[in-house]
């Protein structure tokens, strides 16, 4: 099958900026604009020009001043319109002029009030003097989708002989369903006697979530133009999005014989921009585009992507201009991811360790719902500084507030297994945790320096303690982590403590040798 060629007509600035919400002054239209040409899009639909002065502004400063795309202005079937929209987009290298006229009869009937025969004389003149003005001009029967077929086909001939040339086909109210969308390709290209004097174009929306799949069942039909927005976005639940449309037509050209001309490395920055422009954000699971589409959190999913990328992948990250494939750490992660970003993180830990991280990291994670690389440190070094210890820290618990003398109770257990339980009272519960801890190991110190920090980003981060404390003449220091600070506060302590003991019994033997 040959790859053939799929038009790709951009409508961001028109029907995009439909969406409730999305309206862009002149100057963000343009810098859409410029963002569109570099995605190398074939047609830019800049707007509505009879819409209101600025939308005119914004029409003729992007035909005047984008090269490469043909620059599009919409309008409906009357001469004011026409006339605005052929004035708009005449200084454009491509100009068109996109006429449209609703030829379903609940649009004929209650919006319009014209009869069958209006709505094709009136097509018929709004082409025609388009063609007067432009060579390039598209015809939509707006709610096609809805139309009896051999009406629309009637309104579809009637245009082409008028001089059109795209017809463009739209689901305006995103109700067709596949099959049916195809039917009615099908059936134009079956029975318009002049149809492959236009390209065929589709327009779908996307209320029931079917605009893509609608869009791709025209093109199988021999639709070669389709339109559609960046992100998605347009009147109600949107248009087919241009990048899962680029992406499907490209990633499954071997199905569908497609290509298109878009430079697919520009398509995740130009979706951040519409989205920063807009205030529109993407969906985070959105396809292509969303900030989950190439993040692996599953610890199968991961071990198969690290084992061979394309068990979990069907598009490169990088051809969609997503630096690379992010494994997420977090719950459901296995022991290879978490390998991989210890080795990342410049570590070698031994089997045994990684395992011991292992365990820690699963009940970080029932913690934390985001895992970032400052957490995966803080458990290594604090793995690595509990190597060696004179006491563990079995069990702690506080009790402060403003009705009561803050205190803490701890229980140590000695490297022979022996468990010591104390209590004392402080200034507050840290200042009772210090007390009570030296109280059982019967080391006294003088605390220099005492801080608490974030070690990454969100409401559940870890917090690092940082202590400093000295003992006959000699400084240590030490931190700890935990979502909790007053727990980490606790294990900073300690390990100061068990830095003394040990630097004691190393003494010890020095002085026994
Ligand atoms: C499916 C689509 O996305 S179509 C594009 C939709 N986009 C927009 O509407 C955005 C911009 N629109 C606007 O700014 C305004 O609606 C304007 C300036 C175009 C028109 O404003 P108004 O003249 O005040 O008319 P209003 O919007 O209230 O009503 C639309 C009129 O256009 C008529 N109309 C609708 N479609 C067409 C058409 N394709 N050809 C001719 N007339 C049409 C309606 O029947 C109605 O006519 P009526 O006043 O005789 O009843
Ligand atoms: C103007 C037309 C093409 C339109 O946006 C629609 O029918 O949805
Ligand atoms: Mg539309």
């Amino acid at each position: 099958m040959s790859d053939e060629n799929v038009i790709i007509f951009d409508t961001t600035l028109r029907d995009g900026e439909q969406s409730p919400g999305a309206s862009m002054n002149t100057a963000e239209k343009l810098e859409v604009a410029h963002a569109l040409a570099d995605l190398n899009v074939d047609v830019i639909e800049a707007g509505f020009p009879i819409a209101s002065p600025g939308d005119y502004e914004a029409v003729k400063l992007i035909a005047d001043e984008i090269k490469g795309p043909s620059i599009c202005g919409l309008a409906r079937c009357n001469d004011k319109d026409i006339d605005r929209a052929l004035d708009a987009v005449k200084g454009a290298e491509r100009p068109r002029v996109h006429v449209f006229l609703a030829t379903s009869a609940i649009h004929r009937e209650f919006k319009l009030r014209m009869a069958k025969e209006e709505i094709i004389r009136r097509a018929v003149e709004g082409v025609k003097r388009a063609r007067n003005g432009c060579d390039d001009v598209e015809f939509s029967p707006e709610d096609a989708g809805r139309t009896e077929h051999e009406f629309l086909g009637q309104v579809v001939e009637a245009a082409i002989e008028a001089g059109a040339r795209t017809i463009n086909i739209p689901d305006t109210v995103g109700y067709n369903t596949p099959d049916e969308f195809a039917e009615i390709i099908r059936y134009l290209k079956g029975n318009v006697p002049n149809i492959d004097q236009a390209i065929l174009s589709v327009h779908c929306h996307n209320d029931l979530g079917l605009a893509v799949a609608n869009s791709l069942a025209a093109v199988q039909q021999g639709a070669r133009q389709v339109e559609c927005t960046i992100n998605g976005i347009g009147e109600r639940a949107g248009n087919a999005s241009l990048e899962e449309l680029v992406m499907a037509l490209t990633t499954r050209g071997d199905r569908l014989g497609t290509k298109t001309n878009i430079k697919t490395k520009r398509l995740y920055p130009t979706s951040r921009l519409v989205s920063n422009i807009t205030g529109m954000h993407v969906q985070r699971n959105k396809a292509i585009v969303g900030r989950n589409a190439f993040a692996h959190e599953s610890g199968i999913h991961q071990d198969g992507m690290l084992k061979e990328r394309t068990t979990y992948e069907i598009m490169r990250p990088e051809d969609v201009g997503i630096s690379q494939t992010e494994l997420v750490l977090g719950k459901h992660s296995g022991r290879h991811a978490l390998r991989k970003r210890i080795e990342e993180l410049g570590y070698h830990l031994a089997e045994a360790q990684l395992d011991k991280i292992f365990s820690d990291f699963k009940v970080l994670c029932d913690k934390k719902k985001e895992i970032f690389d400052a957490d995966v440190e803080a458990l290594i070094e604090q793995r690595i500084q509990s190597g060696q210890r004179a006491w563990d820290l079995t069990s702690l618990h506080t009790s402060a507030g403003t009705a009561c003398i803050p205190s803490a109770t701890i229980t140590l257990r000695r490297a022979d297994g022996q468990e010591t339980k104390l209590a004392e009272f402080g200034d507050g519960p840290v200042d009772a945790i210090f007390k009570t801890l030296e109280k059982i190991t019967g080391i006294r110190v003088k605390l220099i320096d005492y801080s608490v920090r974030s070690v990454s980003v969100g409401k559940d981060a870890q917090g690092e303690v940082y202590v400093e404390v000295k003992h006959e003449g000699r400084v240590y220091r030490s931190r700890a982590v935990s979502t909790d600070i007053v727990e980490a506060s606790a294990f900073a302590y300690m390990n100061a403590l068990n830095k003394i003991a040990l630097a004691k019994e190393q003494a010890l033997v020095a002085t026994e040798a």
